[in-house]
């Protein structure tokens, strides 16, 4: 029987409730397609800050890298915010996005035919959509130098490298390649230097790739395209700052951030991920939807365990639950037939994967 080593950081808040609940499906798929998964937990954010007075354990990267693959809940809270910086929770996310070089993050934003009324947006609006955001994670301006805070004045520096734009370039070109061979490109090159410079690089690099439609945007007017017509994207390519927020955005058309998947990947590993926080305002509520992170679980057996089968098993699973009537709390008054707690949900799942 295939064994695989799966590392796994709950971190905080919600962090907790949604790995569970993508353990328990985890188990029951692997089970029905006669794998193994072994799992080792690893501290990072508060939770780490708490044990051990830093938010990233050397322990943590090195576990990582010998597993298989991680998933990852979230990290973050009011507790740890006044923190001096480098040892807030947020900190050590970024530190360990770059030790692990996961330079590209992942964030398919697909509305299911099952979930067509549980948006804001009107149904018509957001039908059939499937956009793919490819996000630079580990350059830009959450990494840029020089930074500063000094009390009078404050500053960060946005800061990518050609070599870096081509390398996440790449990724979202090939993605496209296999997706529907459009790919937009936002930025803000009509004020950045370096937006320029990752424009002009983008154009360079499509003349590897003369299949595939290159457009490009900028980034206050992606947002608005973003919720006015969504269809219209394929895949979008974009910095650090600028994914973040737009695939937040992005989580809104499929209907909520407890959605939306991810996947953060490089060259030595790949770490699974919802693209949602800690959530505190409702973390040990039992409300939480794990569906993301379910979802990303799904996603690492696809792409890192190449056990196509059982990712396949959990996203029926997921449709077949929601087009059943299902929902957690934050999709309560949409075509709701049961509101689930975050448990109630797993157990759902894992109920519909063994029919
Ligand atoms: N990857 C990570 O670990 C991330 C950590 N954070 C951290 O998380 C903390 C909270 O940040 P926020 O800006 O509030 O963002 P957030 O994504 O945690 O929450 C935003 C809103 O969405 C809701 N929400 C999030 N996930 C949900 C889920 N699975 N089910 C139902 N509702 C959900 C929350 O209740 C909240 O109202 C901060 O400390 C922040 O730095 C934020 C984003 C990503
Ligand atoms: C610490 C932040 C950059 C986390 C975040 O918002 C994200 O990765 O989506
Ligand atoms: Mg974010």
């Amino acid at each position: 029987m295939k064994n695989y080593n799966i590392s796994l950081i709950k971190g905080d808040g919600i962090g907790v409730e949604i790995i569970n609940e993508a353990v328990k499906v985890l188990d029951a798929v692997a089970k029905k397609c006669n794998f193994n998964l072994e799992y080792k937990e690893y501290l990072m954010g508060g939770v780490a800050i708490d044990k051990i007075g830093h938010p990233l354990p050397k322990e943590t990267v090195d576990g990582v890298l010998k597993s298989h693959a991680c998933l990852f809940g979230a990290i973050g809270g009011e507790k740890w915010d006044n923190l001096p910086r480098h040892l807030r929770p947020e900190s050590g996310l970024l530190k360990f996005r770059e030790e692990l070089g996961v330079f590209a993050n992942l964030r398919p934003a697909i509305v299911y035919d099952e979930l067509t009324n549980a948006s804001t947006l009107k149904p018509e609006i957001i039908k059939g959509c499937d956009i793919m955001v490819v996000r630079e994670l580990i350059g830009g301006i959450y990494f840029g130098e020089p930074k500063q805070n000094d009390g009078q004045k404050a500053f960060n520096t946005m800061v990518y490298t050609k070599e870096e734009i081509q390398r996440i370039g790449k990724t979202a070109f090939e993605l496209a390649m296999k997706r529907d061979k459009r790919l937009c490109s936002v930025d803000k090159s009509n004020v950045l230097e370096v937006s320029q410079l990752w424009r002009s690089t983008m154009i360079e690099l499509s003349k590897e790739y003369p299949e595939v439609k290159l457009s490009h945007m900028y980034v206050d007017n992606a947002a608005m395209q973003l919720v006015r017509n969504p269809k219209q994207f394929d895949v979008i390519v974009t910095g650090n700052i600028f994914g973040d927020i737009l695939s937040d955005t992005a989580s809104m058309v499929v209907g909520s951030i407890g959605l939306l998947p991810s996947a953060s990947t490089g060259n030595k590993t790949s770490v699974y991920e919802p693209i949602h926080g800690s959530a505190p305002d409702i973390a040990g509520l039992g409300i939480a939807n794990p569906i993301a992170t379910i979802e990303s679980a799904a996603m690492m057996l696809k792409y890192s365990l190449n056990e196509e089968e059982a990712s396949n098993i959990i996203q029926e699973a997921i449709k077949d639950v929601l087009k059943d009537g299902y929902r957690t709390k934050d999709l309560a008054s949409f075509d709701a037939k049961e509101v689930l707690s975050t448990s109630q949900m797993g157990d759902i799942i894992v109920e519909y994967i063994n029919k």
